[in-house]
């Protein structure tokens, strides 16, 4: 990895099993984030660990804890709660692998979408380290199938989004059922004040360890903007993926449905690709990342699922296709990429309005965003040419070629024509289905002006009064995204909801309050506009019933939504002293 430091795992006093593990993995060095946390969790700190995305987090706290976990007591010592399955399943595999020399160690992933049963049978047989999603943990508390009672150590991995609204009462809960004597770290690559206020709550006399990056993204990822108009993102992404060389790609959209609809569209265009979100079952998306991993598809189209924590080697491109909506989902997002030091490409698509984020997420992230052109048919002609050649010259050395040559004598006898015409005759039959060139006289020049209604609002009258009441917008983003001021966006509806500025909670955590009530993931909002006692509200068509029903009746009763807002009335203090 880049950015080693001059120790090794064997300066940092871990046991014998645990070093033969990391030898066989062949890390060489532990990254900084593992150099400073290691020691101090060993030495039983609280810790709050903060390192940019790729750096050997989930290592910096797998490696001393299990260090510490005792083999012969049969019982859940370690719990792990991670924001998402996927993150659960790849957190597991990789205690596994730490401990694949502490033979009696065991590490049971639980979470949602999978047989109880095993689960139990797991756990009744004894296990040590328990990595999982807060739902089921609470599922297996509340069954009496799992006990945290003799817990020792605990971890929130992505510790932001765990402790962001609705996740928080799931944490609480599953703490007030472990002892107050226990070792508890708290990492991710984000890390907004505001929560990490809240995490003192859970921690004792914690250390920090903060990597200081100079930007919040990695260094190895290339960030480029593309500006596109909603209506040629289509266009624009597939002109892309043709002239990008691209190994692994993720392309994050905004909606469940938007991932079937453009799996659907590039599947139909010959690309490998399956869509992820939180609606396809469990074993399905399991088997889509894994094959993602194995190389039997190159590309993922993705909701926020996947956003956090993800590892797949081979992942070159992460495309945003929908704009995210705060900056800490973007670095999370572009983190699928150019992980352990390695390179990758991180292609955002902004309509003109969305201007305005792009340079709040500049601002955060202190990094860049290079503009980028669409690429033009002429280009593509370009690439295909190229291709087509590199191809043909490659093919000239294959031994193969020897079973064609009867034939090129056939053809050659009763052609009757010059070899470069024949030769032109192969290579038409050899564009197939899809023409080696482009009509460029007929093409559209996907980065002409956008028309009038696309272009970039002006700033308006609420974000104003936000400052003047000094009712900070911490998370910017949100709140400025104020498109809900002229129609909705094609595919939305507007939703008037009776609520409206709460004192003390950030317009960031209305919507997020909005979409908890609502029960739907806060990536659902669309544009929001916030006002003194009411809050328009754009959610794409297409919602589920029940989510349109709780929206209807918000909207017709008036009824007043309940916000559960941490920053309004902090929640009880989890017993710890
Ligand atoms: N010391 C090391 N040397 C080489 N590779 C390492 C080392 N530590 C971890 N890795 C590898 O680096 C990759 C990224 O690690 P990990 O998933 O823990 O990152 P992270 O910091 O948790 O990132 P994110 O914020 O995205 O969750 C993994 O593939 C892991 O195997
Ligand atoms: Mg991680």
């Amino acid at each position: 990895m880049t950015d080693t430091v001059d120790i090794t795992f064997a300066d940092l006093d871990l046991p014998e099993p645990i070093l033969q593990a990391l030898e066989k993995v062949g890390y060489e060095k532990p990254s900084p984030i593992q150099a400073q946390s290691i020691p101090l969790l060993l030495e039983g700190h609280d810790l709050l660990g903060q390192a940019q995305t790729g750096t050997g987090k989930t290592a910096a706290f797998a490696l001393p804890m299990l260090s510490k976990v005792d083999p012969d007591a049969m019982y859940p010592q370690l719990l792990v709660l991670a924001p998402t399955r996927e993150l659960a399943i790849q957190v597991a595999e990789a205690f596994q692998v730490y401990a694949s020399f502490s033979k009696k160690i065991k590490v049971l992933p639980v979470y949602g979408g999978q047989s109880y049963d095993n689960q139990i049978r797991q756990l009744k047989r004894g296990v040590q380290v328990v990595v999982g999603t807060p739902g089921r943990i609470i599922d297996h508390i509340q069954r009496k199938t799992l006990k945290l009672d003799n817990l020792r150590f605990l971890v929130l991995d992505e510790a932001d989004e765990m402790l962001r609204m609705g996740f928080i009462d799931d944490v609480e809960l599953i703490l007030s059922h472990a002892p107050e004597q226990r070792q508890t770290a708290l990492f991710s690559a984000t890390m907004p004040e505001q929560i990490r206020k809240i995490s003192n709550r859970y921690l004792n006399n914690p250390e920090q360890v903060k990597i200081a990056a100079k930007a919040a993204t990695a260094s190895t990822v290339k960030q480029r903007y593309c500006q596109v108009a909603p209506h040629h993102k289509l266009e624009a992404l597939t002109r892309i993926m043709e002239v990008e060389e691209f190994d692994g790609m993720i392309i994050f959209v905004r909606t469940k449905t938007a991932t079937l609809e453009l799996a659907d569209k590039l599947s139909a265009r010959g690309y490998d690709v399956e869509p992820l979100n939180g609606d396809i079952p469990q074993n399905a998306r399991e088997r889509t990342v894994e094959r993602l991993k194995r190389g039997t598809i190159d590309i993922l189209v993705a909701t926020d699922v996947v956003a956090r924590g993800l590892d797949v080697e081979r992942v070159s491109h992460v495309i945003n296709y929908d704009i995210p909506y705060d900056t800490e989902s973007y670095v999370h997002r572009i983190g699928r990429t150019g992980r352990a030091g390695r390179s990758g490409d991180a292609i955002l698509f902004i309509s003109h309005r969305e201007k305005r984020l792009l340079f709040s997420i500049e601002k955060t992230t202190k990094q860049r965003i290079e503009k980028m052109n669409i690429p033009s048919v002429s280009e593509l002609n370009e690439t295909r040419v190229e291709k087509f050649t590199r191809n043909v010259l490659n093919a000239i050395d294959d031994d193969a070629l020897e079973s064609f040559m009867p034939l090129i004598d056939t053809i050659v006898r009763e052609a009757e024509a010059a070899p470069e015409r024949i030769m032109a005759a192969l290579a038409k039959v050899a564009q197939g289905d899809e023409p080696l060139f482009l009509d460029e006289s007929n093409s559209t020049d996907l980065n002409a002006r956008p028309p009038r209604d696309d272009r970039p609002l002006r700033d308006n009258r609420n974000s104003r009064r936000n400052d003047r009441n000094g009712r900070g917008n911490e998370r910017g983003d949100r709140k400025s995204n104020v498109r809900s001021r002229g129609k909705p966006e094609e595919g939305f509806q507007r939703y008037r909801l009776d609520v409206g500025y709460v004192h003390g909670v950030k317009p960031g955590n209305i919507v997020g309050a909005i979409a908890n009530e609502a029960g739907i993931d806060s990536q659902y909002i669309g544009a929001i506009d916030i006002h003194e006692s009411y809050s328009l509200v754009d959610l794409p068509d297409g919602m589920p019933k029940e989510t349109q029903d709780v929206l209807q009746k918000a909207r017709v009763s008036g009824q007043r939504l309940n916000i559960r807002a941490w920053s309004d009335k902090p929640p009880k203090r989890p017993r710890k002293s």
